[in-house]
């Protein structure tokens, strides 16, 4: 094959054009190679390459090919045909590892009398087919985290494959809230031109507040997973400076969700090097509207009564959505997927135990279902000792009700609270936590008693 390649090459003259990796002395991703990426993976003529990687791909079960490195592949495209060679140094590991692929590229190989013809449209063509690969959501979604030292011209971030299995569905939530979520979502991905029109970045933030175990990092993954968005998990501790910030976000790309989990434990215990003017900048993203491109930000904390209410202004953060822990209703929602009953004789008993009062985490009361999963009389049971024994008062009484009504007759037009969910930091700290802070509990009534709805 190579022979008759060669043999061919005389007769012809071609036209190389390259699509790197990184643009031109920055350690900004070209965005062309990552949608090219998606489009030349999804041709049929990947088998026909000498060498093709096998990756496991989302489900355990699917395989994946992957061009091997300096491997060459042929696209037909208006009657001619191209040729796609992905170089790269090392091996396809070095994909995702931007200290070793220095110089990735896919070069693409045309024959100059094609080129005036379909070259414009082709990369048309690329264009609109890895947007809707990216829409279909099919594509393996990545989770980023930020590194201290700084790789390869500069990169800060390090990726593996992001297979949360967290959706909307899987959550125990008001599903009016759910639904208002992802009609919110939904209504920001097709905003574009109205955002520039007004000269806005396009972007979206959602604050996600509430104890812990109450589902806060697994709606991340729920709304990454709904939108088919890679993640960034930002961790604060790992930045130097404020600059080193403002370079995170440049090297994110677009069509992702920017998460910073804790924000108001970082602000409180200064254990960041961010100053809070940083913080604010990064949350405007100024830095990042050279794209014009999506992005969706998440910051998640416990409680935000501490915080400063200027990093919570609106349009600083658009949308606020309360976590709160159990109540009967979401015990139902989770006594149904997780054990599948839907009524049970016990049902009225933990009824009336949270009419008292009592109330545990989601997580908490996820977890002795989960352990009791082949008897649900005796998980509903352990629930029951639980609420009566760690639960007591959690959810209501004191003056923190009181302060509740007021936050919410506070809240700015377009904001929303209610009750939601979680996923990249799993499992972290998800009892003790929350027994050290005993943060407040608002009832979830309060989603409804939203003084106005989500824009
Ligand atoms: N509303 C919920 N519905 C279903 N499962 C839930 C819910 N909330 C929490 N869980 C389960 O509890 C576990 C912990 O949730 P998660 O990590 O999202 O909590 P969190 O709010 O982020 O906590 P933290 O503040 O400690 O980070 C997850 O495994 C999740 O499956
Ligand atoms: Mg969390």
């Amino acid at each position: 094959r190579e022979l008759w390649r060669t043999l061919q090459d005389c007769f012809h003259v071609y036209h190389f054009l390259k699509v790197p990796q990184y643009n031109h002395n920055t350690s900004q991703e070209n965005h062309l190679f990552r949608k090219l990426s998606l489009y030349l993976h999804s041709l049929p003529s990947i088998e026909d390459s000498d060498l093709t990687t096998l990756l496991t791909g989302n489900n355990q079960n699917d395989i994946r090919l992957c061009l091997g490195p300096n491997q060459t592949i042929q696209d037909r495209f208006l009657g001619a045909t191209v040729f796609w060679h992905y170089q790269t140094q090392l091996d396809d590991h070095a994909h995702h590892n931007p200290q070793f692929n220095r110089d990735t590229a896919f070069v693409l190989k045309m024959r100059k009398v094609d080129k005036r013809r379909i070259l414009r449209p082709y990369l048309q063509h690329i264009h609109a087919v890895a947007d809707d690969i990216q829409q279909q959501g099919n594509h393996q979604l990545r989770l980023f985290m930020n590194t201290l030292a700084a790789g390869h011209e500069g990169v800060r971030w390090r990726s593996v494959p992001f297979t949360h299995p967290c959706t909307f569905e899987t959550l125990a939530m008001e599903s009016d809230l759910k639904n208002r979520v992802k009609s919110d979502l939904e209504s920001f991905l097709r905003a574009k031109q109205y955002y520039n029109r007004l000269g806005r970045v396009w972007k979206r933030s959602f604050l996600l507040y509430g104890p812990s175990g109450t589902g806060k990092s697994s709606f991340v993954a729920a709304m990454a997973n709904f939108l088919g968005y890679d993640v960034y998990d930002i961790d604060l501790s790992k930045i130097p400076s404020d600059s080193d910030l403002k370079l995170l976000l440049l090297q994110t790309t677009p069509k992702s969700v920017v998460v910073v989990e804790d924000l108001d434990r970082f602000l409180a215990e200064k254990s960041t090097a961010v100053s809070s003017s940083g913080m604010l900048n990064f949350m405007d993203g100024v830095v990042s509207s050279c794209c014009g491109e999506e992005r969706v930000m998440v910051f998640t904390m416990n409680s935000k009564e501490h915080v400063d209410p200027n990093l919570l202004r609106p349009g600083r953060i658009d949308v606020h959505i309360h976590f709160p822990l159990c109540d009967f209703t979401a015990f139902k929602t989770m006594a149904n997927s997780y054990l599948g009953v839907k009524e049970h004789k016990l049902f009225p008993q933990v009824q009336e135990i949270f009419q008292n009062g009592a109330s545990l985490s989601p997580a908490e009361i996820g977890e002795l279902m989960i352990a009791n999963r082949n008897s649900p009389s005796r998980a509903i049971k352990s629930v029951i000792t639980a609420l009566q024994t760690d639960g007591d008062g959690r959810g209501s009484g004191g003056p923190m009700v009181r302060q509740i009504g007021e936050d919410d007759v506070d809240e700015p037009d377009g904001v929303m609270c209610g009750e939601g969910l979680h996923t990249v930091k799993d499992l972290r700290r998800l009892y003790g936590f929350f027994r050290l802070k005993n943060t407040r509990r608002s009832p979830s009534s309060n989603s409804s008693s939203m003084p106005s709805p989500l824009r």
